[in-house]
């Protein structure tokens, strides 16, 4: 993986740009994400462990907004289910070119992972295979929330018995003290990771009109909404957790 570090939003700009997964940001990624999300490594390491438990035999685990594939690799490294294959989703060309770099560097180090396929398409328009498991894994939030449900209710179509959704997301919190309290902690954990003032200023700038948080409670209302039985948080880090819903 990469180690170039971030520096993208380290010179003052004259007027930010809307925060987009082009080039630039592929080439920072990893390092960007780790110093931005308080338990990440965490959350993608137990998220292969988790979905050990719950894979099923000759299904397809799907990584819906893939990135870089750091979850697909997870998936790869804890999954011995027989007949398991994944399938890694996103729509950017720049992040999907250099996910199957990464992923072929993964075959050539590792003997007998499960296959992969790398698509790069839009996650609302994905024609969906019975699956075990499902991995959002920061990507809801970037979706248009009037999307949000009927993408649950597909997912939720489209799982197996036995399967489960791991929705991992930054919260917001209907507490306007909690609120406060948790996003002044989250821009500490930025500025203990290196992260300047403008840095942190223009990032959230840039991030506010593409990327929508909701509360807790919201997520636990739409994915019933969408069919599933039961929501079941499973991590929480400051303003970011990480939920497992079952069909
Ligand atoms: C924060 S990143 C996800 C991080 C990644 N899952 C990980 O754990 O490293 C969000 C990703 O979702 C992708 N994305 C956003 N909207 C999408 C859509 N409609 N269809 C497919 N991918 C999408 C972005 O291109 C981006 O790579
Ligand atoms: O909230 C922030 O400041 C973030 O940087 C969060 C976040 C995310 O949650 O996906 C936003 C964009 C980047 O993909 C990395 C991290």
């Amino acid at each position: 993986m990469s180690k170039e570090p971030d520096r993208i939003f380290a010179q003052p700009m004259a007027q930010v740009p809307d925060f987009a997964f082009n080039e630039d940001v592929v080439r920072v990624f990893p390092d960007m994400i780790k110093r931005s999300v308080p338990g990440y490594p965490t959350i993608v390491e137990n998220l292969g462990v988790l979905a050990a438990q719950f894979a099923q035999p000759n299904s397809v685990l799907y990584d819906l907004g893939s990135s870089l594939g750091a979850v697909t690799q997870a998936l790869r490294r804890h999954v011995r289910t027989d007949g398991c294959r994944v399938i890694a989703v996103d729509n950017s060309a720049a992040m999907v070119e250099r996910c199957r770099e990464y992923l072929n560097g993964q075959d050539s180090m590792f003997q007998e992972l499960l296959p992969v396929e790398v698509i790069e398409g839009d996650i609302l328009a994905l024609d969906f295979k019975p699956a075990s498991v499902v991995a959002l894994n920061f990507t809801l939030q970037f979706i248009a929330p009037d999307q949000r449900t009927a993408l649950l209710s597909r997912i939720r179509q489209s799982l197996l018995p036995g399967g489960a959704l791991i929705l991992s997301e930054k919260l917001r919190f209907n507490d306007a003290e909690e609120h406060a309290l948790l996003t002044d902690l989250h821009v500490a954990f930025k500025r203990a990771n290196g992260y300047s003032e403008l840095e942190i200023a223009q990032k959230r700038s840039a991030i506010e009109n593409v990327m929508k948080p909701d509360s807790l409670e919201e997520h636990r209302e739409r994915l019933l909404a969408a069919g599933f039985s039961k929501v079941v948080p499973w991590f929480q880090c400051l303003n970011f957790a990480s939920l497992i819903a079952l069909p």
